[in-house]
C-alpha cells in the first residue's frame, strides 16, 4: 500500500483564498483585522514561525504587529509587552511565541493574555470552555489536525484515535477535540510512562504522533490503511527538520500526512483563521 499523502500545502492555500475574501469584506466594513506576535530571545526556529506568520499577513491583507524582546528579558517586562498587546485596538488577537526561556513562566504568561485576543486558542479560560463544550478559538494545530482529516475524506466518527505526546499545543486539546460529539472517536493518549507503546499504536484507526522523538512510529507499529498525522518536531545539529514517524510507513499506512509539507501549514493558516473570525464577531457586534 502506499499512502495517500494529506497535502497541507494545497489545503492551506485553499484557506488563505477564503480568508482573502473575509478580510477584503472586512476592510469594507471599515475593519483591519490585526495579528501580534511575542517573540523573546534568537532560537532560529521560532523566529522563522514568527516570520512566516506575519507573511501569511501580508498575503491575506492581515495587519502585523510584532513585538521582539531580548531572550534575558524579565517576567515583569514580558507582561508589560502582554498588557500593551491587551490594549491595543490595533490587535485583534496574538500569540506570545513558544517555546519561551526556562527562566520564564510560559503558564503565566498564557494565562496573561486577554482570552478575547488569544489567537491560539491556548489560554486556560479558552481550554476549559473547549473541555465545557463551548464556543473557544481552537489551538491552530489540532484545528489543522482535525481539518486536513476531513479534507481527504478519512473517517473519524467511531475511530480509534491514538495521540502520541501530551504537550499543550498538540497532544492534550487534540484529544479534546476527537472526543467532541462532532467527531465521536475514542482516544488514547500516550505519552513517556506508556507501557507498550507499539501496542497502542498498532490498535489505531488514526495516529497523531506529537512526541518529539525522530522515527518514534515505525511501519510495523501501524495498522494497515490507518491515516498517520507526522506533527513531531525535532532539528538535527545542523538545524534540519525531523518529524516522528519512520521511513516505510507510508507503504503501510491508507493516509499520511508528512512533515513537514503536513500540518504545519494549516497552523500557521488557522492561526489566521482565528483572528478573522474575532473580527467578524467584533464587526457583527458594532
Ligand atoms: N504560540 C505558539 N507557539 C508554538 C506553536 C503554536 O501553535 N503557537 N506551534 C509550534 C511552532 N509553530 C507555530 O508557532 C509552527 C510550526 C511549524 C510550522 C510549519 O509550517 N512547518 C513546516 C516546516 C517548517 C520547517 O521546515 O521548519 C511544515 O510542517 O511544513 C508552522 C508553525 C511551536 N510553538
Amino acid at each position: 500500500m502506499t499512502a495517500t499523502r494529506l497535502d497541507g500545502k494545497t489545503t492551506r492555500d485553499e484557506i488563505f483564498d477564503d480568508l482573502t475574501d473575509r478580510v477584503s469584506a472586512l476592510r469594507e466594513r471599515g475593519i483591519v483585522p490585526g495579528l501580534g506576535t511575542v517573540l523573546v530571545g534568537e532560537d532560529p526556529a521560532s523566529a522563522a514561525y514568527v516570520r512566516g506568520k506575519h507573511n501569511d499577513c501580508a498575503k491575506v491583507g492581515i495587519t502585523s504587529i510584532a513585538r521582539e524582546l531580548p531572550g534575558d528579558v524579565s517576567q515583569a517586562e514580558l507582561d508589560a509587552t502582554i498588557d500593551e498587546l491587551n490594549a491595543d485596538p490595533a490587535c485583534t488577537g496574538y500569540i506570545v511565541q513558544l517555546p519561551l526561556p526556562r527562566h520564564l513562566d510560559e503558564n503565566e504568561a498564557l494565562e496573561r493574555i486577554d482570552p478575547d485576543k488569544d489567537a491560539d486558542g491556548l489560554h486556560p479560560l479558552n481550554l476549559g470552555r473547549l473541555v465545557l463544550g463551548k464556543t473557544a478559538p481552537l489551538p491552530c494545530t489540532p484545528r489543522g489536525i482535525l481539518h486536513l482529516l476531513r479534507r481527504y475524506e478519512v473517517p473519524i466518527a467511531g475511530a480509534h484515535v491514538v495521540v502520541v505526546g501530551r504537550g499543550v499545543t498538540v497532544g492534550r486539546p487534540i484529544g479534546l477535540l476527537f472526543t467532541r460529539r462532532t467527531e465521536n472517536s475514542t482516544v488514547t493518549l500516550c505519552h513517556t510512562g506508556t507501557r507498550d507503546l507499539a501496542a497502542e499504536v498498532s490498535r489505531a484507526d488514526i495516529v497523531v504522533a506529537a512526541a518529539g522523538v525522530p522515527g518514534l512510529i515505525t511501519p510495523e507499529m501501524v495498522k494497515p490503511g490507518a491515516a498517520v498525522v507526522d506533527v513531531g518536531v525535532s532539528r538535527t545539529e545542523d538545524g534540519a527538520l525531523r518529524g516522528d514517524i519512520a521511513d516505510g510507513v507510508d507503504e503501510v499506512a491508507g493516509f499520511l500526512s508528512p512533515n513537514p509539507g503536513g500540518v504545519g501549514p494549516l497552523t500557521r493558516a488557522f492561526l489566521l483563521a482565528n483572528v478573522v473570525e474575532r473580527a467578524e464577531r467584533l464587526a457583527d457586534e458594532a
